[in-house]
């Protein structure tokens, strides 16, 4: 399996070298090719992984890291944390000129990276959630390229070229190919680790495409509603300024005469001042001839004295307005006289209901106009370009890299329309652009990694548990046999198995238990001719009869406070302590008369009998032996004179040793 892993690793590096030399296009550009380089690193990597140089691998990956880091960070971190011209300038430092956009890896390619880099130093081991960093990485390659074929010109760069994306593509597959039998082994907590976790990447994908394409939107919104502005703020003005200049011309009707150079140049000089776009303020005489202007500069000077109706057809409708009609005459934008063009407002100048003093021209200078517009935007970061009718009238580029956006704004220059376009630089709208999707995607994709090694952990914590807790019930069921076992026995070495009776050992242990009480009787009973039974009616009888006798015997016994027991073969044994001599006789003779009433019979029909010898310790201390020498005697007795018949031994007393 590693080999066939090794070999699609391997593959990879066929779309790195078409990647890297540029085929089926230009060169490609820097950031690709630090894409590409960094995936070559590392197909490298995981081909030493699985050659065996772990550290070596883990080396090359290292180094990797952090260029992915320090990409990562320029995505989520804050424009007022970090702004976009720091992270420029670090770019600087690596080569004179290089901006951070040069070489940084797409978004959703700079996580998939980081993903393959975690699953090499970690073996892909699905306990440290190799198969959803692979699906994961997987999701956001595929994603990165939707987002790249869809939109057309996303702001932030999402996905990397077709060669890096083949390339990764083919690493993945290597990845998975040498972690596949590992993840065969715990197939049941990886899939319930697994369905959850992908559902909330799934989930994450989806809100940080939706945030991106709302804050997107949001702030092309912004910038046409700025531009918008700026066309409306420079039409008021240009209005103000005419209505201004309308109040100049209104002065002059005070005038019975045309003003004199310095009267014109007093008054013209204060409206000149405030409208800088203005190329000059003249009068021009009934007879459309300039005869004074404002400021008198050199190309301005060149005109005074020209018949407009002569030198400036264009313009002869609009002048021709102001001096015969009364009325506000207006070009449109036409060649002036100084060799620039421009917009003129001719405004009457009137002495009476039919007489003009003449007009006041206010020439608009169209390069004027443009810079005066222009200056009112950031020239580093915005490309401008004033048109009317698809001609341009002016432009400005700024030398650095222009965003996909153009916005228009329409401007009313004294009753001229002309168009503003206004396209921001790149670099701008990334300033501008808000992280917090990104810092959705990336929060969002942790914490379903985490939620994975959670589950997955606490699977194979259940599983384990599960086990121990089957081997702890076998162990007890062990335990609770070998306990009653041990029971058995420890009850086996103090009673008799057949009649279930305390056995001689634990009638020794009773005596010894009683040693101190008198009087302590013991009567020792004998079955008379028990051979027969076992002869005629075969051992089984012989064994239900001594059962018999045990119970009978067991029953009286106990009740008077004593113990039965089986003293061996058909012997049984009762301790009686605290019981004198008479009453001993007594409770021997009813054992004997029931065992008599219980008809056990012998083959021919006689009744079963016992003899039984009685004695009494009446004083001195317990001698086990001369006790039951004693009783054994008076059993012996018993049998010699006939049998079934209780004989009493005398009463004992044995004497203090010395
Ligand atoms: N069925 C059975 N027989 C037993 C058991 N223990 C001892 N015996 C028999 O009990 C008989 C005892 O016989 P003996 O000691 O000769 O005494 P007896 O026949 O009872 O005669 P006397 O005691 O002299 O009246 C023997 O045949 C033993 O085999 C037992 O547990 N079951």
């Amino acid at each position: 399996m590693s080999r066939h892993a090794a070999l699609l690793t391997s593959l990879a590096f066929v779309p790195l070298t078409l990647g890297l030399v540029g085929v089926g296009g230009d060169q490609p550009p820097l950031h690709e090719l630090v894409t590409l380089g960094l995936a070559g690193l590392l197909t490298l990597a995981q081909l030493m992984m699985l050659l065996g140089g772990r550290s070596l691998a883990k080396g090359v990956v290292s180094v990797v890291m952090l260029p992915l880091l320090l990409a990562l960070a320029s995505y989520a971190l804050p424009e007022y944390w970090v702004t976009l011209e720091s992270w420029d300038a670090m770019s600087h430092g690596l080569a004179k000129g290089m901006t951070l956009e040069a070489w940084r890896p797409a978004l959703l390619t700079t996580l998939s990276l980081i993903l393959v880099a975690v699953l090499i130093v970690t073996h892909s081991q699905s306990t440290l959630g190799g198969p959803l960093l692979l699906i994961m990485a997987v999701l956001l390659s595929a994603q990165g390229l939707l987002d790249a074929a869809g939109s057309g010109a996303p702001l932030l760069r999402t996905a990397a070229g077709l060669w890096s994306t083949l390339s990764l593509a083919l690493l993945l597959t290597g990845l998975s190919v040498a972690a596949l039998p590992g993840w065969r082994l715990h197939a049941a907590p990886l899939r319930r680790a697994l369905v959850p976790s992908l559902t909330l990447v799934l989930a994450v994908l989806l809100l940080w495409y939706h945030q991106k394409n709302v804050t997107e939107r949001e702030l092309h919104g912004t910038v046409a509603a700025e531009a918008r502005q700026l066309g409306q703020r420079f039409t008021r003005e240009v209005q103000d300024h005419l209505t201004a200049v309308e109040r100049f011309a209104n002065v002059w009707t005070l005038f019975d005469a045309p003003p004199s150079q310095e009267e014109w140049s007093r008054q013209a000089t204060l409206y000149h001042r405030d409208f800088r776009y203005l190329l000059n303020i003249a009068f021009v005489d009934p007879e459309s001839r300039l005869t004074r202007v404002y400021p008198p500069s050199e190309i301005n000077l060149q005109v005074l004295g020209a018949r407009l109706f002569d030198a400036q057809p264009a313009g002869r409708e609009a002048v021709s307005r102001a001096l015969f009609e009364q009325r506000i005459g207006r070009t449109d934008v036409i060649m002036l006289l100084q060799g620039v063009p421009g917009i003129i407002h001719y405004l009457p100048i009137l002495l009476d209901e039919r007489r003009t003093l003449g007009a006041v021209a206010m020439v608009i200078g169209l390069p004027m106009l443009a810079e005066t517009l222009f200056s009112e935007v950031d020239s580093q970061h915005f490309g401008l370009v004033l048109s009317q009718g698809g001609q341009v009238l002016a432009s400005r580029t700024p030398d650095t890299r222009l965003a996909p956006w153009q916005h228009q704004a329409q401007l009313d220059v004294a009753g001229t329309p002309l168009l503003l376009s206004v396209q921001p630089s790149h670099a701008r709208l990334l300033q501008r652009l808000p992280r917090h999707p990104v810092v959705t995607l990336i929060t969002g994709l942790t914490l379903a990694y985490l939620l994975y090694l959670v589950l997955h952990g606490y699977t194979r914590l259940a599983r384990q548990h599960r086990r121990v807790r089957d081997t702890n019930r076998v162990l007890r069921r062990e335990i609770r046999m070998r306990s009653q076992l041990q029971e058995e026995v420890e009850w086996l070495a103090r009673h008799d198995e057949l009649t279930r009776l305390p056995n001689r050992r634990l009638f020794m242990e009773a005596l010894e238990a009683n040693a101190v009480l008198r009087p302590l009787s013991v009567l020792i009973c004998d079955v008379d001719h028990f051979k027969r039974i076992n002869d005629h009616q075969g051992h089984l009888v012989g064994d239900r009869y001594l059962v018999h006798l045990g119970q009978i015997g067991r029953e009286l016994i106990e009740s008077t406070g004593g113990l039965f027991a089986r003293y061996g073969g058909e012997e049984f044994v009762a301790c009686l302590p605290r019981v004198d001599a008479v009453r001993a006789l007594e409770i021997a003779d009813t054992l004997r008369r029931q065992l008599l009433d219980a008809e056990l019979q012998h083959h021919d029909g006689q009744r079963l009998t016992a003899s039984i010898g009685v004695v009494t310790l009446v004083d001195g201390p317990l001698d086990v032996a001369v006790i039951m020498q004693a009783a054994d005697d008076a059993l012996y007795r018993a049998k010699a004179e006939g049998r079934n018949r209780v004989k009493a031994a005398p009463p004992l007393v044995i004497a203090e040793r010395a």
